[in-house]
């Protein structure tokens, strides 16, 4: 799905949800008897009219061994074609197996976009710009507490915050239909600053819900011209009393957020 087919999902659907897959077999209703796959579905036949795209992380279906290989293929397959795909894996590794990580992610599973972490460089990165009309989403600010140790320490060749360094050099490897960056909701006071560092790329915004981020600031320092916002939920939603309502309920915050930062397309 290319940057245009995606802003256009987002004006059909009013809606830039993306639904986090992060199954925890100790979370799972009882009523599910331990069967992932079942309440996969479940989850998204309950969410589907309200996302743009689902985040499968791969840490959650890797656990589960060869059946969670299974899984993953599986919920990917229930998904289709109308969805963004996002395999959450952080990969990043010498360019040759950064290759295979990309083969896994684009070809074995199908998904449309896969996370990646920059700090082993260029040639780490590179592998998964060669795939046309697939994505890396590149660690940026993190949603994590940790992310103060490196992403936010001041350089000083540029006087500048380590994340503004990496984003500025990784926007030298790839355009905005090829790349975007991750950008934590618990980190929302950086927003205006990501956004003018990278004016037209969409960021995928993890940490609102269960880590209490700011979907409001998050929306109105960060949406572009073609939104240029993914915001995920995965615990919020997958485990909510009632999965649909909570997804509508953010469905609901984003289409007011669209009517009021981008009125012209929010028609
Ligand atoms: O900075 C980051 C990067 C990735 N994540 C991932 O997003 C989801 C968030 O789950 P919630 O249950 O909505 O908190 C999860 O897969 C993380 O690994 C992130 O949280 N922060």
């Amino acid at each position: 799905m290319d940057r245009a087919e995606l802003f256009q999902r987002i004006q059909q659907k009013r809606s830039f949800l993306c639904v986090g897959l992060d199954p925890d077999p100790d979370r799972i209703p009882a009523s599910f008897d331990g069967d992932v796959l079942a309440f996969n579905r479940s989850i998204i036949d309950a969410t589907r009219e309200y996302a743009v795209a689902y985040k499968p992380n791969t840490a959650f279906y890797e656990a589960l061994g060869l059946d969670g290989m299974r899984i993953l293929h599986a919920t990917i397959d229930y998904i289709g074609r109308d969805h963004l795909i996002i395999a959450d894996a952080k990969r990043g590794d010498i360019g040759n197996t950064s290759g295979y990580y990309a083969r896994f992610a684009f070809e074995t599973l199908g998904a449309d976009a896969i996370t990646v972490a920059p700090y082993m460089g260029e040639d780490s990165v590179r592998p998964f710009l060669s795939y046309p009309g697939k994505w890396a989403i590149v660690l940026a600010v993190t949603s994590n507490e940790g992310g103060d140790d490196f992403q936010h320490t001041v350089q000083q060749d540029t006087g500048t915050a380590l994340y503004d360094k990496v984003m500025r050099r990784v926007m030298e490897w790839g355009s905005p239909d090829q790349l975007m960056f991750v950008c934590g909701a618990t980190r929302a006071e950086t927003f205006s600053t990501l956004r003018s560092i990278a004016p037209d790329h969409f960021f995928l915004v993890p940490g609102i819900g269960a880590q209490g981020g700011d979907l409001q600031a998050v929306c109105r320092f960060g949406m572009n011209a073609q939104c240029g916002l993914l915001v995920n939920s995965s615990r919020g939603i997958l485990y909510a009393q009632d999965p649909a309502r909570a997804a509508r309920e953010l469905q609901q915050e984003m289409q007011s957020a669209l009517e009021n930062y981008l009125p012209e397309v929010s028609q």
